[in-house]
């Protein structure tokens, strides 16, 4: 590693700006803004290969070494790990819920018959057709402030009734003010990993960041993230996952959804983590065996870039 102040590279969006700022604080170091095609780009990111542009051109900043360590929001990571990288530590989990973000104090149920939400992701879409067949769900991207900005506009051709985030990206960005209802994770899972961030470095620097790491969220999201690993699937694909831990016990429920509502399958699995040498492991592969047995392939487009 280099011998002067640490760099940690981020993307330039407010978002990440936002959460790397605290990272960077915490480690002493500069940050320096590295940007990708994702961010130059308003092309579609499906078409670009996912979120996984923005990885890339940190991952390729890191071995380069012109940064030492990097950001990235641990949901938007591919699950294949990077050839001489390391995840250093994973640092206390920020609200792993969803929010709705409507127009009047709209909530889910009281959104007016046929109201247009928008969301880019396919498990947002189909957990809202799931529970609201009349709704029109308008695909969208964009940062969180342009996402916010179509809430109630007076551009007809842009205008929403509801945008749906992550509390997580809201709060980071101090606009938890637009939330009009918390989707609680009993009834509406989100992303494995939401919340976490997960930060990385040249594989044999992890002691640059190690002092961030906490272990019962880097748990959690290896035991959310380890179903996506088995099922083969990527970033996008529509399954949600929530693990935690208490008193000893490990928890993790794991959904894959069609991806118009019309179905979805549940496995929910639970161990005590001095039982096992692998809690994550152990409970991420009994829940991904359960939904493949129970047919998720069939359910839902799951193989996707990892
Ligand atoms: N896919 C975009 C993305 N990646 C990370 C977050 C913020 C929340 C988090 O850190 O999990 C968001 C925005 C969103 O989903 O609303």
């Amino acid at each position: 590693m280099s011998v002067g102040k640490l760099r940690l590279g981020t993307r330039g969006s407010a978002l990440a700006l936002a959460q790397s700022q605290a990272i960077a604080e915490k480690l002493g170091a500069e940050v320096v803004v590295i940007e990708s095609e994702g961010d130059r780009s308003t092309e579609s990111l499906a078409l670009m290969g996912g979120t996984g542009v923005f990885v890339t051109a940190l991952r390729h900043a890191l071995l380069a070494n012109e940064v030492d360590v990097v950001i990235h929001s641990f949901k938007d990571l591919p699950t294949a790990p990077a050839d001489g990288l390391a995840i250093a530590a994973v640092p206390p989990r920020a609200d792993a819920r969803d929010a709705l973000c409507a127009r009047d104090g709209f909530t889910l149920d009281t959104l007016p018959e046929g109201a247009k939400v928008g969301t880019g992701s396919p498990r947002r879409r189909a957990q809202l057709a799931a529970r609201r067949p009349d709704l029109e769900i308008v695909d969208i991207r964009g940062n969180v402030d342009t996402r916010l900005a179509r809430v109630g506009s007076d551009d007809p051709e842009r205008a929403l009734d509801a945008v749906v985030l992550a509390v997580a990206g809201l709060d980071r960005l101090g606009r938890a003010d637009a939330i009009t209802q918390h989707l609680e994770l009993a009834w509406w899972p989100t992303a494995p990993a939401q919340g976490a961030l997960a930060v990385e470095t040249r594989a044999g620097d992890t002691n640059i960041a190690a002092k961030l790491d906490h272990r019962p969220t880097r748990l959690a999201a290896e035991a959310e993230r380890g179903v996506l690993a088995r099922l083969e699937a990527g970033c996008s694909a529509p399954i949600a996952a929530t693990a935690f831990s208490e008193d000893g016990m490990m928890f993790l429920t794991a959904s894959v959804y069609a991806l118009d509502g019309s179905a979805k399958l549940t496995a929910s699995h639970a161990l005590y983590a001095a039982d096992s040498k692998d809690p994550a492991g152990e409970l991420s592969a009994r829940a991904a065996t359960e939904l493949l047995d129970a047919g998720a392939a069939d359910l839902a487009p799951i193989r996707g870039s990892r």
